[in-house]
């Protein structure tokens, strides 16, 4: 039996734009509720199938086919045939991407082999579909040896309409992109062998354990259902592939914080839920929440996604249960919501002003009546270390044995300081990390380089410091300690959380040493996140100055470096998630630790308990 990887690919629900290419103006015909499937006629042809909701099918043969995927995360593409041009959009991002690589691969390698006589086509009166279109397995790749595929991305400002390219224009185009391309690989490697790269990417990316498939598997079958799980143990890293596999139209990805929300590409669930702090009476969110572009947006939504719902309150939890129903028109639990709940209850809990009680969202009768599914990962990916993963998960329970806390303690004299990179304090108080940031780089030579975010809408200011995870202003000097806040090339190891030291500036931007190893240019990145329900824009370097973090904001990230102080922590769960931040004991150093701040909330353990049997 072939054990070789294979993408197999997949039917892809979504809504299609017909479009004739000698009129690219006109609406052509849409599609909706369609469903995108590849086959092959008797010619073995790749022949592109569309299944409307009445099962009427139309089928176009790709001999000749270019396909933009500037918004493929955004679940959109074109494909541009010779006589019309398919518009899809609103598709489960990944498997459009499947879609369109074996689209892209298949039609290469169909490209190379003999052309079929066009006798013998027009003597054939009616064209056939004959099967279903193979998986792409490694043998196709190394078939395509000389051949980079079909697929061009030119690129195209948003706004900017799609234009019919007439077959010169085209063949200068892909020739530049080619040319592009062969300079970007900077001589290292050839377009062949960026394909196959690609394509491996493809069929062997960090692969869904058995665990995770099963979430992904309930989370296709509608129901709502709460995954939770030890920090690292891939809730988000899920999360975000669950993201990949819902319409984006009716799915909306959110997170209890911001930065939790920039790790998802989602909003906070504040910001979705339109009804401010949610602290209002019922009737005055209920008012807020049934604005006119917010009543939309309500009643638009079928999955709603929240990560880290750990902090998320319990009163606001039920006023969004409430809100969901009144504003959808039905007495089904939330409206009708799918949720997809994701989080450890065990890490950090809602923040509770001084006198009030804290209610988890667990608690309420809200939570009772929606999660229908609970699902326990066990598997944890960010630690390898075995010794680490013990002491982490006596940690998580509340307790610590006098063998952990001595293994902690003797990390605090380890040298983890690497290339001129050292490890980042996380501090249990906001004040502790502005303090240590700002007289760090006080501390440095020279006067510092400014860099002021660009916000598309400057009232938004404060908004979008709550809302994305890089600051307005970023005060830089060569030697500033850096942490990336966005994954800019996970292959390279240039991903949120990755820590570095600036070495010099470059016009707009900055060079920086990673902890990894590369040395990288980095400039200003925008970030668009939804603001009472429109988009905006900052513009900025995808960075923090990392001397120090609150563990707080460092909460659902994975660091290169950590040092750790809890001599003042006062919070449940809290040394929890500042030492499982960290990789291994090695990139970790542990000052001023006791048992004492070792602390996990009774209530949250009797829920563990209740519901998983074998739960510590
Ligand atoms: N199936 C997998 N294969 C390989 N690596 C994985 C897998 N799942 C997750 N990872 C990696 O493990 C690390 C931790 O994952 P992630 O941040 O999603 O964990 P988490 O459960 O959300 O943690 P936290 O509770 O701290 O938020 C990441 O580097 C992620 O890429
Ligand atoms: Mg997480």
């Amino acid at each position: 039996m072939d054990s070789s990887p294979k993408l197999i690919c997949p039917e892809v629900p979504c809504i299609v734009q017909v479009q004739p290419a000698k009129n690219p103006g006109s609406k052509g015909r849409i599609i909706k509720n369609a469903k995108i499937n590849l086959g092959r006629n008797q010619f073995r042809d790749v022949i592109l199938l569309i299944t409307s909701q009445n099962s009427e099918v139309c089928s176009f043969t790709l001999n000749a086919v270019k396909v933009h995927k500037n918004f493929i995360h955004e679940g959109k593409a074109t494909i541009l045939l010779i006589n019309e041009s398919l518009m899809i959009s609103n598709a489960p991002p990944r498997s459009l991407q499947l879609f369109v690589k074996t689209l892209t691969f298949k039609v290469a390698l169909q490209a190379k082999k003999t052309p079929i006589a066009s006798r013998c086509r027009l003597l054939a009166t009616k064209l056939n579909l004959t099967e279903e279109i193979s998986p792409l397995t490694s043998k196709d790749i190394a078939a395509l040896s000389n051949k980079v595929g079909t697929e061009t991305t030119p690129t195209r400002k948003k706004g900017q309409p799609l234009k019919q390219l007439n077959t010169q224009e085209n063949c200068n185009r892909i020739e530049a992109i080619k040319k592009r391309r062969l300079e970007m690989n900077n001589g290292g490697m050839s377009p062949q062998s960026q394909a196959r790269a690609s394509l491996k990417r493809f069929l062997s990316p960090h692969q869904l354990t058995e665990e995770q498939k099963n979430v992904l598997t309930i989370v296709l079958s509608g129901k709502s259902i709460f995954f939770t799980g030890s920090a690292g143990t891939g809730k988000s890293y899920l999360l975000r592939r669950i993201v990949g596999s819902l319409p984006p139209d009716a799915t909306f990805v959110t997170a209890s914080t911001g930065i939790a929300a920039c790790h998802i590409d989602g909003t906070t669930l504040h910001s979705f839920a339109g009804i401010g702090s949610g602290k209002a009476t019922l009737e005055q969110c209920l008012e807020l929440a049934r604005r006119p572009t917010l009543i939309k947006q309500w009643k638009s939504v079928k999955h709603l996604i929240i990560d880290e719902v750990s902090m998320v309150d319990g009163d606001f939890f039920e006023k969004l249960e409430v809100v969901a129903r009144k504003t959808r028109d039905t007495d089904l639990p939330f409206g009708g919501i799918q949720l997809i709940l994701c989080g450890d209850f065990l890490q950090l809990p809602p923040v509770v002003r001084r006198g009030e009680t804290r209610r988890y969202a667990f608690q309420t009768a809200a939570w009772e009546n929606s999660v229908s599914k609970i699902v326990e990962l066990k598997q944890v990916h960010r630690q390898a270390d075995k010794e680490f993963i013990k002491i982490l998960s006596q940690i998580r329970s509340g307790r610590c044995s006098s063998e952990s806390a001595a293994r902690l303690k003797s990390t605090a004299k380890q040298t983890i300081e690497k290339d001129g990179i050292i490890p980042t304090i996380l501090c249990t108080h906001t004040d502790d990390v502005e303090h240590i940031n700002m007289r760090s780089l006080d501390k440095l030579p020279g006067t510092p380089t400014v860099f002021k975010a660009v916000d598309s809408d400057p009232y938004l200011t404060k908004q979008l410091d709550q809302l994305t995870s890089v600051p307005s202003t970023l005060c830089l000097k060569i030697g500033s300690q850096i942490m990336l806040m966005k994954n800019l090339d996970i292959s390279r190891g240039l991903v949120n959380g990755a820590r570095g030291v600036i070495v010099g500036f470059e016009k707009g931007g900055i060079i920086v040493n990673f902890a990894c190893g590369v040395k990288e240019n980095i400039f200003r990145e925008r970030y668009v996140v939804k603001c009472s329900n429109t988009l905006v824009t900052r513009t900025q370097l995808p960075i923090r100055l990392a001397w120090a973090f609150s563990i707080h904001k460092s909460q659902g990230m994975t660091l290169d470096c950590v040092e750790v102080t809890l001599g003042r922590a006062f919070e449940a769960g809290q040394a929890y998630v500042a030492l499982s931040r960290a990789k291994s004991l090695n990139s970790l150093r542990v000052l001023d630790f006791s048992t004492e701040c070792v602390r996990a909330d009774a209530v949250v353990l009797a829920f563990y308990r209740d519901i998983f049997q074998d739960f510590y």
